[in-house]
């Protein structure tokens, strides 16, 4: 599978996609913010530092988001952006709608 079928494939078979390192404080954060809080909803993470196509999964989600720090998150299909956009959306109270879409 390509690098972008992958990416593609797992945004829109998983209410919520997320891109990141497994070292990475702020991931650790949003990781642990959408499967506390939703724990029952189907959540695909991919450890980029982990898997031999990370860096190339980090290049196509460059061009296809205009975003190249990880966390970075989809859900419903839709880019959402990193950790503060995520705590963003929880603190404005849009992120559980967001979820349930
Ligand atoms: N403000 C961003 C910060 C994300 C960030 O700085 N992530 C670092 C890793 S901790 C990153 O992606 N660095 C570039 C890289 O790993 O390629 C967010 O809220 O997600």
């Amino acid at each position: 599978m390509s690098v972008k079928d992958l990416v593609e494939t797992s945004i829109s078979e998983n209410k919520i996609a997320i891109f990141s390192k497994s070292y990475c404080p702020y991931c650790k954060r949003a990781k642990a913010l959408l499967t506390s809080k939703f724990p029952d909803v189907p959540t695909k993470i991919y450890e980029l530092d982990e898997i031999e196509d990370g860096s190339a999964i980090q290049d196509y989600l460059q061009e296809k988001t205009g975003q190249r720090t990880v966390p970075n998150i989809f859900i419903n299909n839709k880019h959402v952006g990193g950790c503060d956009a995520v705590i963003g959306l929880d603190n404005s109270g849009k992120l559980a709608s967001l979820v349930s879409a």
